[in-house]
């Protein structure tokens, strides 16, 4: 009888279930999408029931399609959007208000107000993260002063919060298991990375009660089992990482200084620090990658806010391709960017510009500038934003890179990834797998309950491609060069 483990990936559009059998492949992926909400302009929701029923449901149609008896299933691990913060009824199980997700922009004022008391710094050094409307913290406080009676109900331990990992844990759990793991918790803002505690300090600043917040535990334990009513048997979750951090790990990136960049609609680029938090001074994130075998580990984080999506733009804006594989054809077609930079500052410039007044350019127009030179600077200014990460995160760290691995949608494009090690100088590795966020969850689960042991992994990882430089140092300096220029011209265009 063989056996598996399954991996659930929540994403912030989609929810899917893996299956991994022990040679570390995808035997079968089921997935569900569900809705996205703006119920304002700059808010964005999700509904918490939806989401787990999605879940839920690509569980049950993976384990029906494979046809596997519970037995089969030797663990469940969990992977989520991070961020994405619920609040919900102990004894009904119904949340008290949507999910808010990572993308909504509403406790900006709070966030402003929270600056202005001038704690950056304090909250930098006990979070590793700025104070920012992004993370968990002031939306929990946004549910509780603007949902009526949830106030009170918390303060009369009848709540329980979590960001999207602990609220599939707690139902698949029927409601035994109120816990998250280490990567998770250091993406809520209220986690202390160096105490590894939830950070009083800041609880009481924001008036959150700690009562409703999980029991914190490492990424790779046993959370809990699933309810038999579920899934007919009791079935142990035993990995949970939020999904760049399953990322990380889904790339084996276990020791410092190795990295991975995820090129979806944006880039998530990480850097495995080690057993020491390291903290940047260009506003890199510091995060907890993974708690596992008795020891944290941490991460440098620093994103990239337009990736695929100006791939998108090139698609649906400018409609001078039909489909995003089609760029790699027309940046091909063309010897060079013929003096063409494309800034893709859509929504300002994230690490380490943090401009949010940038605004996108396109420069170096001629009159022989074809779409295909657009379409090929476009692709340029991913690995150009990805550089700018890599440099300062250099910068930062003093830990010698060799070379960068990468998943992702968009890093299907062989074009971009020969030029992202061009323009790295380093060579690119892609793996066969690019579910490496499912993977992760995955391995975390395994680990735990032996289905693998972390030696035999690291023998497992080949990629099955290599990008290897091949630009001189000469024309890579004088690139760079021209694309700084092309971002200065882009910075604080809207202010
Ligand atoms: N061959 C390709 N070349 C360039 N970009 C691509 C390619 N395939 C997909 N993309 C881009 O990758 C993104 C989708 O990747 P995915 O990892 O699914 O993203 P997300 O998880 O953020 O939704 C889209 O923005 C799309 O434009
Ligand atoms: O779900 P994704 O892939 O969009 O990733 C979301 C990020 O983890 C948010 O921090």
């Amino acid at each position: 009888m063989e056996q598996y483990i399954i991996a659930l990936d929540e994403g912030t559009t989609s929810c899917r279930a893996v299956a991994f059998n022990r040679e570390g492949c995808t035997v079968a992926m089921r997935s569900r999408q569900f809705r996205q909400i703006y119920p304002q302009s700059g808010w964005v929701e999700h509904d918490a029931m939806e989401i787990w029923n999605a879940q839920l449901n690509a569980l049950k149609e993976l384990i029906r399609d494979l046809d596997l008896s519970p037995a089969q299933i030797a663990a469940i691990g969990i992977a989520d959007q991070r961020e994405t913060v619920v609040l919900w009824d102990k004894h009904t199980g119904k949340p008290v208000y949507n999910a808010i997700v990572w993308q909504c922009r509403r406790t900006a004022p709070l966030c402003d107000d929270l600056k202005q008391s001038g704690i950056t710094e304090v909250v930098h050094k006990k979070t590793g993260l700025v104070i920012d409307a992004y993370f968990s913290a002031t939306k929990i406080r946004w549910i509780m002063d603007n949902i009526p009676g949830v106030k009170e109900a918390a303060a009369n331990g009848n709540i329980l919060a979590g960001t999207i990992d602990t609220w599939l844990l707690w139902n698949l759990t029927g409601g035994k298991a109120h816990a998250t793991d280490y990567s998770n918790a250091s993406r809520t803002m209220l986690y202390n990375i160096n105490e590894l505690c939830w950070d009083e300090d800041i609880l009481n600043m924001l008036d959150i009660p700690q009562a409703i917040l999980p029991e914190v535990k490492p990424s790779s334990c046993t959370f809990g089992y699933t309810d038999p009513s579920i899934l007919g048997a009791s079935i142990p979750i035993a990995g949970i990482a939020g999904d760049q951090q399953a990322a990380l790990f889904g790339q084996l990136c276990l020791q410092p200084g190795m990295i991975k960049n995820t090129y979806g609609t944006g880039c998530f680029i990480l850097m495995n620090t080690g057993d020491k938090p390291i903290y940047s001074s260009n506003n890199l994130l510091t995060t907890i990658a993974w708690g596992i075998d008795g020891k944290v580990e941490y991460a440098l984080e620093g994103s990239v806010f337009s990736a695929g999506a100006s791939v998108q733009w090139l698609r649906d804006g400018l409609k001078i391709i039909d489909n995003a594989a089609q760029s790699q054809q027309y940046a091909e077609a063309v010897a060079d960017n013929g003096g063409v930079y494309v800034v893709p500052a859509f929504t300002g410039l994230g690490a380490p510009y943090w401009d949010m007044y940038a605004r996108g350019l396109i420069i170096g127009i001629s009159r022989g500038t074809q779409r295909q030179h657009i379409v090929r600077a476009t692709l340029e200014s991913i690995a150009y934003q990805t550089m700018d990460i890599l440099d300062t995160m250099q910068r930062d760290a003093t830990l010698p890179f060799k070379n960068l691995r990468v998943d992702g949608g968009a890093c299907a494009n062989d074009f971009l990834m020969q030029f992202q090690a061009d323009i790295l100088g380093i060579e690119v590795e892609r793996p066969p797998i690019v579910e490496t966020t499912a993977l992760g969850a995955a391995y975390l689960a395994g680990l735990e309950v032996g289905y693998w042991n972390k030696d035999a992994l690291n023998a497992v990882w080949i990629p099955s491609k290599v990008f290897k430089p091949q630009m001189s140092d000469e024309q890579r300096f004088q690139l760079s060069q021209r694309w700084h220029e092309a971002v200065k011209r882009a910075l604080s265009w809207a202010r």
